[in-house]
């Protein structure tokens, strides 16, 4: 199995034995070679696997291998609890601190990775993917419970449950102190509930997907009335007390996977009857879904009534794209590549496109769907937020507050949109759902272009763009270059410099650009830098973007999550334009399922100045060649 590497170096003058310290590095590299789940089940005696240690005078330098299919969360887990040890191990302190192990990491990591302040001199450093944050974030215990309301849903089972499930199979949620409640107005059994999830749930032996599925269990009640949520809370306060847990330390997930019109009376519901027992160190945390409101106002409302009940602290908006690999990627792109600092403004790039496309329509869900249309499905949420990391300035630094403070400025300097570079489309089709009314003008394919005043992007066009039932299913974000001044290869027509990072299929970024065709002949072709993820990452799982955000509520770390002013100045943006569709102003233009929408919206991207590149063609890289 491919491997990926940690080095972890420790120097230290230690008045251990060698079988002391030998001890602890064996338990190190067992935590860095193993999973959780593996972890427990393994005897003392297999606990050293998959480590080397040699010892050159009074440095020991161990390398941790572990296998790379693994997720960086999972490493940076495995690598802090490596780091206890050396830590433990440079302070020569090798009985007990008294202190848990995951304040010792936070100790090693505040005094900076160093373990100087034990009586024997010391100093052990790591190298490995761990970071700052992740340790201050994951020093909570107690019994979590997770209940997902809406459980009998098609998000819950498609992917809510099976993202729970992939957390269960990395480690992160270990039985001896995860329960998962399933809450609806289905009247079902535990088994029942089970069944109903079983079949989403891949890529693991039956033995493990059962021990998984032992954790969940169903209450059934409704959303408004006091006796559901009432057995609820008895439910969930039965397997705290049965988990010996501290009082008040128990931590609670409520995951709303429901129409938004009963956010607020299930909010009240948990407020009133579910919250966690007393603040020690415990927590009460609760994740909603879009739609958040319609419009600026009911979105305001939504916030108000919930906001009644929750502080901010306590409420994560999720908006799934932010769970998205390549969207994750983007600051460390723009923000650890000097290549990018100087060109990332209005006077090297001549437009960005953001651009969403489905090859399906809204299939079942047309009823729903007619009540939004594609900007507030896709749009005004997921598209905005990409926008956001694209355009944003660097933030002071990586707290979610200073990320979500430069979402919300750019956010404000986005001008009001105008009407005349706006194409609206709506497949043919669409109206036969018998759900949707037969004069429907809710577009399902948009668009649209923003426009930021400030320094950095006065003049250039964001074009975002989305689509149901198109010729294809893709999500990407496409930087276009300007000319290069003063050409003296005369190679216009061979197309501008673009970046292009694919957010979805087959994650990729790649730099078009034109080089010299090889050959005697001194010609210009258009060619790429790739980085396609599936060859230059293999075997690594990509998760998924659900299965991020969970985990990140569970820890504490809004980064990824919609902040209550980012959700007003994003509808402050597209209101306007939404009532002028709703009141008919704006007409969606008919295109045939299949094809790229309306040409109006290529013609539309051409009078921004896009230049598309003709005759470029990708010679996919094989690795058979190399
Ligand atoms: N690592 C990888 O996986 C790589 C893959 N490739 C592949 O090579 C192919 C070509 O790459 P690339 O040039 O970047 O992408 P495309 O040819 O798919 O699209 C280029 C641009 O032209 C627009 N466009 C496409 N057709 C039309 C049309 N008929 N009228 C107006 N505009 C149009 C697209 O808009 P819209 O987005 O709306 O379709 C897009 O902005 C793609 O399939 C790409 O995925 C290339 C390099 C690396
Ligand atoms: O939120 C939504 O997203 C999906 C598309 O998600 P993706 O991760 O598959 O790109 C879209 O189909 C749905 O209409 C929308 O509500």
């Amino acid at each position: 199995m491919p491997l990926a590497r940690f080095v972890i170096t420790s120097r230290f003058t230690c008045s251990g034995t060698e079988q002391e310290r030998g001890w602890w590095v064996r338990q190190a590299g067992g935590y860095a070679g193993q999973s959780g789940r593996e972890r427990r089940r393994d005897d003392e005696s297999r606990r050293g696997e998959g480590d080397s240690v040699e010892e050159e005078g009074k440095r020991v330098r161990t390398e941790y291998r572990s296998p790379i299919n693994r997720t960086q969360n999972h490493h940076s887990y495995h690598c802090q609890f490596a780091a206890v040890s050396l830590f433990r191990l440079a302070k020569s302190n090798l009985a007990t601190t008294g202190l848990s192990p995951k304040e010792e990491t936070r100790q090693f990591f505040m005094s900076g990775g160093s373990g100087d302040s034990s009586p024997a001199s010391g100093r052990a450093s790591l190298s490995c993917l761990s970071d700052l944050k992740d340790i201050e974030l994951s020093s909570e215990s107690g019994c979590l419970s997770i209940v997902v309301l809406g459980a009998s849903g098609d998000l819950a089972k498609k992917k809510t449950f099976p993202a729970l499930f992939h957390l269960f199979q990395q480690g992160f949620l270990q039985s001896g102190e995860v329960h998962i409640f399933g809450y609806a107005r289905s009247d079902i059994s535990d088994d029942g509930l089970r069944e109903r999830i079983r079949g989403y749930l891949k890529g693991a032996s039956d033995e493990v997907i059962s021990e998984f599925l032992q954790l969940i269990k169903y209450v059934s009640g409704s959303y408004n009335s006091s006796e559901g949520f009432e057995l609820l809370n008895k439910t969930i306060a039965e397997h705290e007390n049965s988990k010996s847990n501290k009082p008040g330390s128990s931590r609670r997930l409520f995951y709303l996977a429901l129409p938004p019109s009963v956010y607020p009376s299930v909010c009240k519901m948990i407020r009133s009857y579910c919250m966690n027992p007393s603040s020690n160190d415990g927590w009460t945390r609760v994740i909603v879904e879009k739609p958040f409101g319609k419009d600026l106002d009911s979105a305001e409302e939504l916030s108000a009534q919930l906001g009644e009940l929750f502080n901010e602290q306590q409420l994560y908006r999720i908006d799934h794209y932010l769970g998205k690999e390549l969207v994750q990627n983007l600051l460390v792109l723009r923000f650890a590549n000097r290549l990018f600092l100087p060109l990332w403004n209005r006077d090297n790039i001549a437009n960005v496109q953001i651009v969403f496309r489905e090859d399906f329509g809204t299939e079942g869900r047309g009823g729903y769907f007619d009540q939004y249309g594609i900007i507030r499905d896709i749009i005004q949420n997921h598209l905005l937020q990409v926008f956001c990391l694209v355009a944003m300035e660097k933030p002071v630094s990586l707290k979610p507050e200073h990320i979500r403070d430069e979402k919300v400025k750019v956010l404000q300097s986005v001008t009001p949109i105008n009407h005349d570079e706006v194409v609206l489309g709506q497949y043919d089709g669409y109206k036969d759902d018998s759900t949707v009314p037969d004069d429907s003008n809710t577009p399902t394919f948009a668009s649209l272009v923003l426009r930021v005043h400030n320094e950095r992007w006065e003049g250039v066009p964001f074009i975002l763009k989305a689509g149901k039932a198109l010729n294809n299913r893709k999500a990407e974000i496409r930087v276009q270059f300007k000319d290069a001044p003063g050409d003296i290869f005369k190679c216009k027509k061979q197309g501008r410099n673009e970046f292009v990072i694919r957010l979805q299929p087959s994650e990729a970024m790649y730099m078009k650009l034109t080089v010299k065709k090889p050959g005697l002949e001194m010609a210009t072709e258009q060619s790429e830098l790739d980085l396609s993820y599936g060859l230059r990452y293999q075997d690594v799982k990509i998760p998924e973007a659900y299965e991020r955000l969970i985990l990140d509520t569970i820890r504490g770390d809004q980064q990824h999550f919609v902040r209550r002013d980012e959700l007003r100045a994003a509808w402050e943006i597209f209101t306007p334009l939404l009532h002028d569709i709703d009141a008919g102003k704006l007409k969606a233009l008919p295109y045939k399922p299949g094809t790229r929408g309306p040409s109006e919206a290529d013609e539309l991207s051409k009078r921004m100045g896009y230049v598309q590149t003709h005759g470029y063609v990708w010679i996919p890289p094989t690795l058979s060649k190399f």
